[in-house]
C-alpha cells in the first residue's frame, strides 16, 4: 500500500504515544503532537491532508477546541482512536460523529487502523480533487458558474471588453448584471481606473443631475463648495448606469450629449469639462417598449445599445445552483465558526425545483439565512426557506431513475427556453424520443411555459452572441449522474459588490 503523507497524530489526556511510535516504525509520514497548541503551531506552516486523534478512556477534549483543530486543516479527514468508554461522554460522541471520518476502538489492530487511514487518505484525496474543480468554477472575475450560459456570457465579456464602445446589459433583478459590468471593467484597458456603479433609480430625481454631473459652489442651496460628479469620478475608468429605465428624461438628454461629445458641465456652470469615460449600462425593463411608449429617448438607446449582452436569469441555467449555492456557502462559513458542514440532499433537490425569481441574488440570501437558521450540521430545504422535495433516500432505484429522467428533461427544457431541437442535442437524444419521454413523464411544453416569461430584453441594434457551445458529457446518462440529477449526497456551497454610488 502506498502510504499517505502529511498526517497529524494528536496523542492527548498523557495516553501513551505507541501508536504514532508504531505508525511510524512502519514508515507512514506522521507528525506527532501531544496537545492542541503544539497541534495549532504545525498547523499554521504544513498542510495535513489527515489526521488522528488518540485518546484514553476519559478524553479531555473541550469540543470547540478540538473543532478548531481540525478546523486549522481544511479538507483533512480525521480517524479517533479511543477506549470504549470515551464514548460515554456524549460530547465526545457527538464531536466524533459531525466530524470525523471514522473511530477505532483501543485496543485496535494496527493492520485495521493502517486500512482505516488507507480509506480516509482516499476520501481526503477525493475532497481535493472538489475543491480543485469547485476553484476552476470561480474565475478571476468572481463570477461563478461552468454551464454554457455563464460561458457564453465571459466569451461576450472578453470581447466587449476589447472595445471602449458602450454596453448595455440585460437581464432580470439579481442575475449578475452589476457582476458582468465590473467583469469587462477589469478585463478591459481601462482596469487601472476607477469603476463607478450608479444605480439611477435609486437616487431621488431632485438630486440625480448634481450627483451625476457634479455641481459649482453656489449653483443651488446648499452648494457651499464645488463637486464632481460620478461621471467625473469615473475618468479613466468606467461608469456603471444601472436602471438606466429610470433616468428622467430631461437628464437622459445631458447623458445623450456627454456620450457624443465626450464632455460634461456641471450644475451651475459654464466650461464644458473633458470626460474620459466608458460606460456600461443597465436595465431589467425592456428599453424597446420604453422607446415606444415614449419614456426613453431613442436616440440615447441607441447610442447605448452599440453592444448589448444579456445575463441569462438562473432558472435558465440550472446546472449552476448548486455550485453556486457552495460559493455562497463557503463564503458564509470563512467568516463565522459554525459546525454547518454543507447541504443536505433533499436541499440540493429543492434548490432544483424552485424557479430563482430573485435570481443568483435569492440564492445568496437564501444560503446565507440557512447558515444561520440551522440546528443541523447538513442545510435541509426548510432552512432555506424551501418547500421540501420527494425525498430521494429509500425510494428504490427504479422510482428514483425515473425521477432523475423527468427532473433532467424538464431542468434542460428550462435551460434551452422549452426548444425541443435544442433540449434533445443536450440531453443526446433523438427528438422523436425526446416527445416520448416527456410523454411518459407528463412533461407538457407549454404547461411550464411560466418559468419562461419573455425575456424582458429584446435589443435592437446588433447583439454579440457566440454560437452555442457543445458541452462535453452533455448526455443524458452523463446528467444522470451528475448533481444536477439530485443523486450527490452532500453539498455545501456573494453578496453585491461594495462600491455602488
Ligand atoms: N455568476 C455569479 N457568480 C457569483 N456571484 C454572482 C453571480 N451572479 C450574481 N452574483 C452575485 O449575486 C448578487 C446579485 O448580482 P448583481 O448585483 O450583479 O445583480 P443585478 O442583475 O445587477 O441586480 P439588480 O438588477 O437588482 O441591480 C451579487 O451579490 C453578485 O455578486
Amino acid at each position: 500500500m502506498q502510504l499517505p503523507g502529511n498526517i497529524l497524530c494528536v496523542t492527548l489526556g498523557g495516553h501513551s504515544g505507541r501508536v504514532a511510535e508504531q505508525l511510524l516504525g512502519r514508515g507512514w509520514n506522521l507528525s506527532p503532537v501531544t496537545d492542541l497548541a503544539a497541534a495549532g503551531r504545525l498547523q499554521a506552516h504544513r498542510k495535513f491532508s489527515l489526521g488522528l486523534l488518540v485518546v484514553g478512556a476519559e478524553p479531555d477534549v473541550a469540543e470547540e477546541s478540538m473543532e478548531a483543530c481540525i478546523a486549522a486543516s481544511p479538507g483533512a479527514e480525521w480517524v479517533a482512536l479511543c477506549e470504549a468508554q470515551a464514548l460515554e461522554s456524549p460530547a465526545f460522541r457527538e464531536l466524533v460523529l459531525g466530524s470525523f471520518f471514522d473511530h477505532l476502538l483501543q485496543p485496535c489492530d494496527l493492520r485495521e487502523l493502517e486500512m482505516t487511514l488507507g480509506h480516509a487518505a482516499k476520501r481526503a484525496g477525493l475532497r481535493h480533487r472538489n475543491e480543485a474543480a469547485r476553484r476552476c468554477a470561480v474565475d478571476a472575475l468572481g463570477m461563478v458558474g461552468q454551464g454554457p450560459a455563464i460561458s457564453r456570457l465571459r466569451e461576450q465579456i472578453r470581447k466587449v471588453a476589447a472595445t471602449d464602445a458602450p454596453v448595455l446589459i440585460g437581464g432580470e433583478s439579481g442575475s449578475g448584471k452589476e457582476l458582468a459590468a465590473r467583469a469587462i471593467h477589469q478585463c478591459s484597458p481601462r482596469a487601472s481606473g476607477p469603476f463607478v456603479a450608479v444605480n439611477c433609480g435609486a437616487i431621488s430625481p431632485s438630486l440625480i443631475q448634481s450627483e451625476l454631473f457634479g455641481h459649482e459652489r453656489g449653483a443651488f442651496t446648499g452648494a457651499s463648495s464645488e463637486r464632481r460628479g460620478f461621471i467625473e469620478a469615473a475618468s479613466d475608468g468606467t461608469i456603471f448606469l444601472d436602471e438606466i429605465g429610470d433616468l428622467p428624461i430631461e437628464l437622459q438628454t445631458n447623458l445623450l450629449r456627454f456620450l457624443q461629445e465626450k464632455t460634461i458641465s456641471r450644475v451651475g456652470g459654464v466650461r464644458n469639462l473633458h470626460v474620459d469615460v466608458r460606460v456600461v449600462a443597465a436595465s431589467h425593463v425592456d428599453l424597446a417598449e420604453a422607446v415606444a411608449v415614449g419614456q426613453f429617448r431613442e436616440d440615447l438607446f441607441y447610442r447605448l445599445n452599440v453592444l448589448s449582452i444579456e445575463v441569462e436569469p438562473l432558472r435558465r441555467r440550472m446546472e449552476d445552483v448548486p455550485i453556486l449555492a457552495e460559493y455562497f456557502f463557503q463564503r458564509c462559513i470563512a467568516k463565522t465558526r459554525t459546525r454547518v458542514k454543507g447541504f443536505s440532499r433533499q436541499a440540493l433537490a429543492a434548490m432544483l425545483a424552485h424557479e430563482w425569481p430573485g435570481n443568483v441574488r435569492e440564492l445568496f440570501n437564501r444560503v446565507q439565512r440557512a447558515v444561520v437558521m440551522t440546528d443541523r450540521r447538513l442545510i435541509g430545504p426548510t432552512d432555506m426557506g424551501l418547500e421540501a422535495v420527494e425525498n430521494v433516500a429509500g425510494m428504490g432505484l427504479d422510482i428514483a431513475r425515473t425521477t432523475a429522467e423527468r427532473d433532467v428533461i424538464s431542468l434542460t427544457l428550462t435551460r434551452v427556453g422549452r426548444n425541443i431541437t435544442h433540449a434533445a442535442r443536450e440531453l443526446g437524444v433523438s427528438r422523436m424520443t425526446l416527445y416520448r419521454l416527456m410523454e411518459k413523464h407528463g412533461i407538457a411544453l407549454e404547461s411550464e411555459s411560466r418559468l419562461q416569461p419573455a425575456s424582458a430584453w429584446s435589443p435592437a441594434a446588433p447583439v454579440i452572441r457566440p454560437t452555442p457551445v457543445a458541452r462535453v458529457g452533455d448526455s443524458m446518462d452523463a446528467m444522470m449522474k451528475s448533481p444536477a440529477a439530485g443523486y450527490r449526497s452532500d453539498w455545501s456551497g456573494a453578496g453585491k459588490p461594495a462600491g455602488r454610488a
